[in-house]
C-alpha cells in the first residue's frame, strides 16, 4: 500500500507533512521533521527580518483544537533559505516547502526575488492568510489584492510556487478565488489556514484565553475539519488540473487524511495535532491510513483522490 503522491512533477513517498507554523521554527524542529516519516516539511512562515511575534499567552490548547495569535514569530528568511539550501545539498532529489509571509507586497516581492536568485529548487508556499498580525488584513479575503500579488510575483518568479489560503464560507467566494488562481502558473494551493479571529472565553476567570488582539485568534484542530473539507472540495471542483491541492485542517487520524484526499487533496498537512503529538504522529497516521486503504482495497492514493460521491 503506497502513500506516495506527486505535485508539480516532484514525488513524495508519503503524502503527509507538517503545517507551517507548528514545530518548524528552528533548525532543531526541522531536523526532527527530516528524521521523521513525514513526506516533506514546510518551514515557519518567514518575514525578511527576524520577528519576535505577539506577546504571550498567544496560543491555547482546547478540547477540540487550538487558538493562536502567534503574530508571525520567525527567524527571518535567510535562516530558512540557508536551511533548505543546505538540506537540498545533503539530500538531493527531495523536495520541501519554504513558507513566506511578508506583511506587505514589497516584503513578499523582495523575499521572492531573493529566493528566485538563490540556488533553492524546492517549493515556495506564499502565505496569503496570516490572521494575527495586528492591523494587517488577511490578503486572501481581498480578491483584487490576490490578483495584484500574483500578477507581480509571476512577472519574475519561475520556480514552483503555491499559495496558502484562508477558509472561505460562500460558494461564490470559491468561484471568485478560483477564477483568479486559474489565471496563474501555480503549482499548488494549500487550503485552509486557521479560521481567523475567533474568540475563546474562560467562564471561570471571565477572561479571554490569549493576550494579543483582545483574545481574537485563529482556530485549528478538529472543529475546523468540515470547513477545511469544504474548501478542499470547493477548490478541487474549480481549479484547473495543473494546480494541485494541499489539504490542511482538522486532521487527527488516518480517516481524516482519507477524507481530505477523497475531497481532492494530493498532499495533507497536519498542524494542531502534530503540535500535541510530535513527529511520531506521522507513523500513526500512516498505519491508520494504510489500514483504511487495505479494508477498501486501495493500493495507492490516486485510486480515490477526488472521488467523493454526492447523492446525484
Ligand atoms: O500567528 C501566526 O504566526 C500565524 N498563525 C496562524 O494560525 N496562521 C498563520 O498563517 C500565521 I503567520
Amino acid at each position: 500500500t503506497s502513500l506516495a503522491t506527486s505535485i508539480g512533477g516532484r514525488t513524495f513517498d508519503n503524502c503527509m507533512m507538517n503545517a507551517a507554523g507548528i514545530r518548524c521554527q528552528s533548525k532543531k524542529d526541522l531536523d526532527a521533521l527530516i528524521a521523521s516519516n513525514a513526506g516533506a516539511y514546510v518551514t515557519k512562515s518567514a518575514t525578511p527580518e527576524k520577528r519576535a511575534g505577539n506577546p504571550s499567552p498567544r496560543m491555547q490548547t482546547l478540547p477540540h483544537g487550538s487558538i493562536n495569535s502567534m503574530g508571525l514569530p520567525n527567524n527571518g528568511l535567510e535562516y530558512y533559505l540557508d536551511y533548505v539550501i543546505d538540506d537540498q545539498h545533503n539530500r538531493p532529489g527531495t523536495t520541501n516547502f519554504l513558507s513566506v509571509a511578508g506583511t506587505s507586497l514589497e516584503d513578499n516581492l523582495a523575499m521572492l526575488h531573493e529566493i528566485q536568485d538563490s540556488e533553492y529548487d524546492g517549493f515556495v508556499e506564499l502565505n496569503l492568510s496570516c490572521p494575527n498580525v495586528p492591523g494587517k488584513p488577511q490578503v486572501g479575503y481581498d480578491f483584487d489584492r490576490v490578483n495584484t500579488v500574483l500578477d507581480q510575483v509571476f512577472k519574475f518568479y519561475t520556480k514552483p510556487l503555491g499559495v496558502k489560503l484562508p477558509p472561505y464560507f460562500d460558494l461564490v467566494h470559491f468561484d471568485q478565488i478560483a477564477e483568479i488562481l486559474n489565471q496563474y502558473p501555480l503549482t499548488f494551493v494549500n487550503s485552509i489556514n486557521s479560521i481567523g479571529n475567533a474568540l475563546v472565553v474562560d467562564p471561570q476567570t471571565e477572561r479571554v484565553a490569549i493576550r494579543p488582539k483582545g483574545g481574537f485568534g485563529g482556530i485549528g484542530g478538529a472543529s475546523v475539519k468540515p470547513t477545511a473539507l469544504a474548501n478542499v472540495r470547493g477548490l478541487a471542483l474549480r481549479l484547473k488540473p495543473e494546480i494541485a491541492i494541499v489539504g490542511t485542517g482538522g486532521i487527527l487520524n488516518g480517516v481524516d487524511v482519507f477524507e481530505h484526499i477523497l475531497c481532492g487533496a494530493s498532499m495533507v498537512q497536519i498542524g494542531t495535532q502534530f503540535g500535541y503529538e510530535g513527529t511520531k504522529i506521522f507513523d500513526r497516521l500512516a498505519s491508520e491510513l494504510r489500514e483504511i486503504m487495505n479494508q477498501k482495497g486501495y493500493t495507492n492514493i490516486n485510486q480515490f483522490r477526488g472521488k467523493l460521491k454526492t447523492f446525484d
